[in-house]
């Protein structure tokens, strides 16, 4: 498992070539390591919970291509239901019955979703439920959290995590102010702060979205009453709440944070798991706000691949494969077993240290902590962080590479995986 003879060369070639011909060498800025130091590797394949790089270096992966691989990646059933759908072509840009067979499974799942629409990305999805959202209430602002990421889009470069914090960067230059003007922030877990938005600005505020366990931030997970409190705001206040639950979705629970947590939103975002590694997001929620969706109504969104056969193909067979008995219960043992043995072992050589896992899904702070929000977050070690996943990936452990990223696992990593992972952990925490 340690590689004492660990060599990058071919990545690091490649890698700058790329950065030659591509802004930072990357198609999306968090792969870049540009906050844990060292070159990013290049992937050469991946399979069930390992990656291989193109210097032929295996790692245990908890990265999982960003949340998608929660089987496992390629695995084999999605794989050949993937063949099978290839040979009918790779895109229709019209209706086919794989999106009606991929919307009733989430329906089924998702407490909050009546009906829903299929997108190409969460990006997509998060600005689509935007504009439905000011639509439904004619009301223009909304109210995000801090560290909180719903995607790229305009309106939501605001106080945004994942890339954003990664890299400290302020909002995005090239975001008209007017796009953002109607964009209030708040503190994660601060009700009284979201009720002074709403004292504030009354009548005004169509909505909150968030992120019910923030992974963007870091993992952040609500206080016991937050989500509830937010359910009792909006309804007094006449406004939706939106759950972005692109990464959780089908992740904490087959049905989500709302399912955990047992708060049904009005309008939900999805995607990662629902389209098993390939390309897709989706929204949805109560019938009565979807059915102004263009054409049934006049919010008008449209994609030319959205709803592709291949990316419902992934999905479906996803889906199928989480509902298996005994997934979640397998997901929560093995996360727990690492997120525990992390924090044991990160304890027991000296570091103060913070955090916890949901399901599949887990984090860890160089902090003492408790961590309630992006503020606290940010009082994480992210040098020490830096050096901890080096030592990681020199020692074949793929971490996410970002203090400000929530880790994540799959039904594919073993007791065995997690036993070498923590191996691996102590060692590195013993020099760091
Ligand atoms: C909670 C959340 N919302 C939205 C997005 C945007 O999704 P995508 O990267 O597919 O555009 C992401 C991930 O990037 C996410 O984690
Ligand atoms: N935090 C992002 C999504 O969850 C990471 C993926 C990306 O933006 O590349």
């Amino acid at each position: 498992m340690v590689t004492t003879s660990f060599k990058t060369t071919k990545s690091e070639e490649i890698f700058a070539a790329a950065q030659k011909i591509m802004p930072g060498g990357v198609s999306s800025p968090v792969r870049a390591f540009k906050s844990v130091g060292g070159q990013p590797i290049v992937f050469d394949h991946v399979k069930g919970a390992y990656i291989w790089d193109v210097d032929g270096n295996e790692y245990i992966d908890y990265v999982g291509t960003w949340g998608p691989a929660i089987c496992g990646h390629a695995h084999p059933e999605v794989i050949k239901a993937l063949h099978e759908a290839l040979e009918k072509g790779t895109s229709f840009g019209a209706p086919s019955v794989l999106e009606n067979v991929l919307a009733e499974m989430v329906i089924d799942a998702v407490p909050s979703i009546q009906m829903v629409r299929f997108v190409n990305s969460g990006t997509e999805a998060c600005m689509a439920v935007l504009r439905l959202m000011r639509a439904f209430t004619g009301r223009e602002k909304v109210i995000k959290f801090e560290g909180c990421y719903h995607g790229h889009a305009d309106m939501f470069l605001v106080k945004a995590g994942s890339g954003v914090a990664t890299l400290g960067l302020p909002d995005s230059p090239g975001v008209p102010k007017a796009a953002t003007s109607s964009t209030l922030t708040a503190p994660y877990n601060d009700l009284e702060a979201v009720k002074a938005l709403f004292a504030e600005n009354p009548g005004e505020i169509a909505g909150v979205i968030l992120e019910p366990v923030v992974g963007n931030a870091g993992f952040i997970t609500p206080d016991a009453g937050f989500l509830e409190g937010l359910r009792v705001i909006t309804k007094e206040n006449g406004a939706l709440l939106v759950f972005d639950e692109v990464m959780t979705g089908f992740r904490i629970a087959y049905g989500g944070a709302q399912e955990k947590f047992g708060i049904t939103p009005d309008l939900t975002t999805l995607g990662k798991v629902i389209g098993g590694g390939l390309p897709v997001g989706a929204y949805g929620g109560r019938q009565d706000i979807m059915s102004m969706v263009a054409p049934a109504g006049p919010v008008y969104q449209a994609g030319t691949l959205s709803g592709n056969p291949l990316a419902m193909t992934a999905g479906i067979k996803t889906l199928e494969l989480l509902q298996k008995p005994g997934t979640y219960e397998y997901l929560e043992k093995i996360t727990k077993k690492l997120s525990d043995g992390l924090l044991q072992a990160a304890k027991d050589a000296g570091h103060a240290v913070c955090g916890g896992h949901i399901s599949a899904m887990f984090g860890l702070f160089f902090t003492g902590g408790p961590v309630h929000n992006y503020e606290d977050a940010k009082k994480s070690d992210t040098a020490k962080f830096g050096r901890f996943h080096r030592g990681m990936l020199e020692h074949g452990v793929y971490l996410a590479p970002s203090q400000f990223e929530a880790g994540f696992t799959s039904l594919a990593h073993t007791d065995a995986d997690i036993d070498r992972t923590l191996t691996a952990a102590k060692e590195v925490l013993s020099t760091i």
